[in-house]
């Protein structure tokens, strides 16, 4: 029968004008059922209408009860403002099928207008030229000099309405783009900060397309095989997601940003955000990606769906999907699981995600591209440890995490994985800042504690390891490694190094035992 050329079908459109988090589901549901791949011109546009609608012209004095703030509004000013009455939670403005599919419109006929496809090859695979061309597009489209860190500037109701888009928006238009021209093999590559696109056959080929943080030079068109050699997190050792058009739409619902001011959120957009990736979860579009299932763990902390499993297994699924999926090369997994144990207070798990966060940076060479992680790491290493061992350092009960040695070990292998990263790298991580709140959190473990620590030396294993005992420094950090009465941890090689020389000076001084004698 007749094509439906339409970007939507007549029960999709019948859906309009969409007000509730419920029809955006059903459209997204819809939409996602289709046997043909999801337009992400289109999806871009509606959620970042919604978005942009609820919190880029909100009034909070108008006292609209969609967002978080809690105005402490007194008698006169309540009959000034008039509040009105508060609306269902997931009640927004009405957005209208005109509007978008208006939008939905001008971005095939900008795209189309200014790629003449027959320019670059008669293949079905696209060509670096033509990604290239496509990036071009965009980039000279975008307003000259604006805010690039600012909110909302994600979606392509942002680049259609505003003509601004940040560094993922940049990416994701490219990859709309490709779409609209009918390249189906461009698709994105995202690392934990930067976003590129594959194409080509079997997607062998890659392609920057878009910038990456401040003063750095875009290398827009290059591979980034320079990034993968250097080592860099920017990079995560060539285990970036790579992105079917479904998790291309799972990633533009992931970067949906609901907040108002930086202490505001709109409640509707981020019932609208939860509620989407939950239907993606469903799915399976969410297993391949680490930061979309943290992005969702946070949101059901926030507010957990009922019937829905607690937000607790979302972090450890993403961890454990970074471990079998990508070469255990994302730190976010562990740090999203260290800020939840954080927040709840439960301070010794997060000790050990933390730990975990500096195993997996440790192989890495720290370079300049990689402020963010370093941010991130500092914050823990200055703010969130030392705010632990305060409140943990009044409490003398015996249960305190500075009585425990597991503790102290995880503190130490979060040190060493930072110091490891260090090693090799052009560019220095630690400095005298770093040194004060490192020293004062060693020091507020007790002696006792430090003392029952034994550093152990895990070379690399060779095939033929003895299964009976660890061979001598062949064990590594594990949980059998704790000896009966549990008071003593092994720790990983790096740190032992430096241990076994300061005992073997303290030896050579003080006549003690050497360390394979205690
Ligand atoms: F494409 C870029 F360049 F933007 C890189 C990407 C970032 C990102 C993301 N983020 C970034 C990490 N992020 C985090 N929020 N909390 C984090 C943690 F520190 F708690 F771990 S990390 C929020 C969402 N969430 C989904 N997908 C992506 S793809």
């Amino acid at each position: 029968g007749k094509r439906n050329m339409d970007a939507l079908s007549e029960e999709e459109k019948r859906l309009f004008p969409l007000k509730t988090v419920t029809s955006v589901v059903s459209l997204f549901e819809s939409i996602l059922k289709r046997t043909t791949e999801p337009d992400l011109a289109l999806l871009s546009i509606i959620v970042g209408c919604i978005e942009n609608t609820l919190t880029c012209n909100q009034q909070i004095l108008s006292g609209a009860k969609s967002t978080v703030i809690t105005t402490t509004v007194d008698e006169t000013s309540e009959k000034l403002l008039a509040i009105p009455p508060v609306r269902k939670e997931d009640d927004f403005p009405e957005i209208e099928w005109p509007i978008v599919e208006a939008l939905y419109v001008k971005f095939r006929a900008v795209i189309k207008s200014s790629v003449d496809v027959t320019q670059y090859g008669c293949s079905e695979f696209a060509t670096r030229e033509l990604v290239k061309k496509v990036s071009d597009v965009i980039w000279n489209t975008l307003t000259r000099s604006y805010y690039k860190d600012r909110a909302h500037l994600q979606s392509l109701y942002s680049y259609l309405t505003g003509n601004k888009l940040d560094c993922f928006g940049v990416a994701l238009a490219v990859v709309a783009g490709c779409q609209v021209l009918g390249f189906n093999d461009v698709h994105l590559a995202l690392s934990e900060d930067h976003a590129w696109v594959i194409f080509g056959l079997d997607g062998k080929e890659t392609a920057e397309v878009t910038w990456h943080g401040k003063g750095n030079e875009d290398k827009r068109g290059q591979p980034v095989d320079a990034g993968i050699q250097a080592r860099s997190w920017l990079y995560v050792s060539g285990n970036p997601v790579i992105c079917s058009r479904f998790t291309e739409v799972a990633s533009l619902v992931s970067s949906i940003n609901p907040s108002i001011t930086a202490t505001t959120d709109s409640l509707e957009v981020a019932s609208m955000q939860q509620a989407l990736l939950w239907v993606l979860y469903d799915t399976g579009h969410l297993t391949r990606y680490p930061m979309a299932l943290g992005n969702l763990a946070d949101l059901e902390e926030l507010s957990p769906t009922p019937g829905r499993c607690h937000c607790g297994q979302l972090f450890s699924q993403a961890i454990e999907v970074a471990r079998r999926c990508y070469g255990n090369s994302h730190v976010y997994p562990y740090t999203y699981q260290g800020g939840y144990f954080y927040r709840n207070r439960m301070y010794k798990e997060a000790l050990e995600s933390w730990a975990n966060a500096a195993d997996a940076i440790r192989s890495y060479n720290y370079s300049r591209e990689d402020e963010e992680i370093y941010k991130e790491f500092l914050e823990i290493a200055n703010e969130l440890i030392p705010f632990v061992m305060k409140v943990e350092g009044s409490g003398h009960s015996a249960r305190s995490i500075l009585k425990d040695s597991e503790c102290f070990a995880h503190l130490l292998r979060f040190y060493d994985g930072i110091c490891q990263w260090e090693e090799g790298s052009c560019t220095p991580v630690l400095h005298i800042g770093w040194a004060k709140p490192l020293v004062n959190t060693i020091s507020k473990f007790d002696s006792q504690v430090r003392r029952h620590v034994v550093i152990s030396c895990s070379e690399v294993a060779e095939e033929d390891t003895p299964a009976t005992k660890p061979p001598e420094g062949k064990a590594e950090f594990h949980r059998e490694n704790l000896d009966a009465n549990a008071n003593q941890v092994v720790l990983p090689w790096p740190l032992a190094k430096e241990q076994e020389q300061e005992e073997r000076l303290v030896d050579s001084h003080v006549g003690g035992k050497t360390a394979d004698q205690k």
